[in-house]
């Protein structure tokens, strides 16, 4: 544990990797947008929360473990629960149906997520718990000047201030010259967003000084990172397409409401998972959720274990897009398959792991880093205590695998087949059974039977 490592993040705000420096070496604070729960999370939305799980873990390697305050929230008022909950429960009171939907998402979210082996965050606050604290917010904004009432709306009035857009490079007046859409009639600039509106009275409401109403999405964020981790915080993250406008939004609520000069020192963004070069989204009906990757055999005809979803995601480098894939579910399984079962015993983690960790998470260059010391704790156990320690950073715990009664007939095959091929001294041909099943992960060990003097071969699948 060496607070002498520099990390180094790349920081949206300003374009460039910066030196981390936390606001309190003892307190190391870091908000990450969470779920809305309305529906299954897919294999998209899991990567954010791997991304930063990674993040948490070599956090509390540097600073200390209980040095890192990690929230993660849970929307659970949004107007897509509540088309989802009047679709599925018709029968039902609203409040009742919105509590169904919200209460067995968020337990699905739970359980996807701890099989990718995710700590548990801090932290991990509901929106509607919260609600105290963003009309707070928001009266405050009134207060200050730089939100407004309009048609059963509170607004936030984004031409209040001065450098609103600096997350995204964004210009108002570009942003105005260029507006396709005719400026909602209400609000004073197109760019305003809500921060409170009315509810009708079959919809979810809460009382306020603006009237039974519900909040803006963005709000809920200002509140909860706020109650947790305070006015200003070390890093806050989420994917690339809440750059604008939730984080914009979120910067402008927080910083006018509480006078600062940032909300979060860095801000990290997660590149898109992707499927034929678009975004993995539910809006265009091209996701695979969690849960069928896991339990189901819709992807690939077969399940898939989470550490290999997990390690299939940090082989790319969190900025760049993936392409997600079969191809590259079974090149993390192949390798995976090399890596021995660590030992119960935790060293010092490789060095080389923990550089490449801090020089903005290259998760590419640990996993070669890890790969390279799976080998070298198979060969001499001095290695595992790094090695084991090595993994804890990734998050990754290989298993010893389980093969079913079909897998072990076809390897029993080839491993005959082998054997035909070694005795016709067909070698090319054996070599490459060979090198294909050590692929996988399975060891041959070629001997003498000792009564009758002929090769035999035994198998074993090496971890
Ligand atoms: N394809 C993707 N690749 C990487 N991250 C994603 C992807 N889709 C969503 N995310 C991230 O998942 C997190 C959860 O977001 P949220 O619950 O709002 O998802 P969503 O917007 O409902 O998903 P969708 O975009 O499918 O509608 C956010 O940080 C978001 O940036
Ligand atoms: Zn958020």
């Amino acid at each position: 544990m060496g607070q002498a490592q520099t990390l180094k993040l790349y920081n949206t705000l300003t374009r460039e990797k910066v030196d981390f420096r936390p606001i309190h070496p003892d307190n190391v604070r870091m908000y990450v947008c969470g779920p809305t729960v309305y529906d299954f999370a897919h294999i998209g939305n899991a990567r954010p929360v791997i991304v930063f799980d990674v993040l948490f873990r070599l956090l509390r390697h540097v600073y200390g473990a209980d040095k890192v305050t990690y929230v993660r929230n849970i929307t659970d008022v949004d107007d897509k629960i509540n088309a989802r909950a009047l679709r599925d429960h018709p029968g039902l009171p609203l409040n009742e149906a919105i509590r169904l939907v919200t209460q067995t998402t968020e337990q699905q979210f739970l359980d996807d997520v701890k099989a990718f082996g995710c700590l548990e965050p801090t932290h991990q606050p509901r929106a509607t718990e919260n609600i105290a604290q963003m009309i707070e917010i928001i009266e405050k904004l009134l207060a200050k000047g730089h939100a407004y009432q309009a048609q059963g709306e509170v607004l936030f009035d984004t031409r209040s201030m001065p450098d609103y857009g600096k997350l995204s490079h964004r210009n108002l007046d570009e942003q105005q010259a260029g507006a396709r859409i005719a400026v909602e009639a209400h609000k004073k600039n197109p760019g305003d967003f809500v921060l409170w509106k009315l509810s009708a009275d079959h919809e979810p409401g809460w009382e306020t000084p603006w009237g039974l109403g519900r909040p803006g999405w963005h709000i809920e964020c200002s509140a909860m990172s706020g109650r947790y981790l305070g006015e200003t915080f070390d890093i806050h993250g989420g994917g690339l397409d809440l750059i604008f406008p939730h984080h914009e939004n979120e910067i402008a609520q927080s910083r006018c409401a509480h006078g600062t000069s940032v909300m979060a020192n860095v801000w990290m963004h997660n590149g898109f998972l992707q499927v034929e070069g678009r975004k993995m989204s539910k809006s265009e009906g091209n996701f695979v959720t969690i849960y069928e990757l896991l339990h189901t055999e819709k992807f690939g005809g077969r399940k898939w274990p989470g550490e290999v979803l997990r390690l299939a995601m940090l082989m790319t480098h969190y900025r760049e897009p993936i392409d997600f894939s079969i191809k590259r579910l079974e090149e993390a399984e192949r390798m995976l398959a090399k890596w021995p079962v660590p030992g119960s015993e935790i060293g010092e983690a490789d060095p080389a792991v923990v550089a490449a960790l801090a020089d903005d998470l290259n998760t590419v260059a640990a996993i070669q880093a890890v790969h390279a010391l799976a080998h070298k704790a198979s060969a001499d156990p001095a290695h595992m205590p790094a090695y084991a320690a090595s993994l804890v950073l990734l998050g990754i715990v290989p298993q010893r695998v389980e093969l079913d009664d079909a897998v072990v007939h076809e390897i029993d095959a080839r491993v005959g087949h082998r054997l035909e091929l070694l005795k016709a001294k067909n070698f090319a041909e054996a070599d490459k059974i060979r090198d294909d099943l050590v692929a996988r992960g399975i060891q041959l060990k070629d001997g003498k039977d000792p009564h009758t003097g002929e090769r035999v071969t035994t198998w074993e699948v090496k971890r």
